[in-house]
């Protein structure tokens, strides 16, 4: 699903390598947490897979894309498989819940009577049915996550990248939101999550992969966060 054969990304601004010879493989289905201090690499790591940026060294395939290789016009089809949720929720402000949701189907052509049926359908799945109609400032912090892996989940990507998405959030909404993301793991979706917060990571028990000055210095099934420190 995610590999990277030695990869290397070097800024041309920066001194050292913000990922430096990271080899990885992840596989349909798992659900990863990446960890590291800040500047560690892992902002880094996501935007490569998006195509945002682009290795300086080394392979990457996602979903089948050989990333390395591709050509600018068919990034777009690579981004539709892949689905992503942020720290800052990213929601379109001046449109509703539903409309934020409709439009991630709209850009990519889908018919009228399939957003139609679709919306309500994943509305229901984050737990937001009978909000459709609010606008994104009218719900909490949480139902606004819950917004954002709905737009990032109703394509059924392969794959969630989900930088930091309880990073905004008290521990009790964000143990909602990883329930949630975890129910869409078990759809079959790959879940690549960054993130520094330790008690989710030790209370998930998933597999964890840790960044130090952009390599990979540990990489444990059913790690914890703060193993030897
Ligand atoms: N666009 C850029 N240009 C130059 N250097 C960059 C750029 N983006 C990141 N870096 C550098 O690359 C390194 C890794 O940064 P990155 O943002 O990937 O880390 P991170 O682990 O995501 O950090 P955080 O947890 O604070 O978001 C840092 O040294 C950073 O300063």
């Amino acid at each position: 699903m995610i590999r990277l054969e030695q990869v290397s990304k070097i800024y041309k601004t920066s001194a050292r390598p913000a990922l430096d010879d990271v080899t990885v493989d992840m596989d349909r289905g798992e659900f990863v947490f990446l960890i590291g201090p800040s500047g560690s690499g892992k902002s880094t790591f996501l935007r490569l897979l998006l195509r945002e940026e682009v290795p300086s060294k080394g392979k990457l395939y996602v979903n089948n894309f050989d990333i390395t290789r591709m050509a600018r016009r068919r990034v777009p089809r690579l981004r539709q498989s892949i689905g992503c949720v942020f720290q800052d929720f990213r929601l379109l402000v001046n449109k509703t819940v539903a409309e934020n949701v409709a439009f991630a189907l709209e850009v990519i052509g889908k018919p009228p009577h399939t957003i139609k049926k679709v919306v309500p359908e994943v509305l229901e799945l984050v737990g937001l049915d009978g909000k459709a109609g609010r606008m994104p400032h009218e719900l909490s912090g949480g139902e606004q996550q819950r917004v954002a892996i709905a737009r990032a989940f109703v394509n059924r990507p392969l794959v969630l990248l989900a930088d930091e998405p309880t990073g905004n959030l008290d521990p009790d909404t964000s143990q909602d939101i990883m329930l949630l993301l975890e129910r869409i793991n078990r759809t079959g979706t790959t879940v690549l999550m960054a993130t520094h917060d330790h008690s989710i990571v030790d209370s998930m028990r998933r597999r964890v992969v840790e960044l130090a000055f952009g390599r990979v210095i540990r990489d444990d099934a059913r790690g914890v966060y703060g193993v030897g420190r």
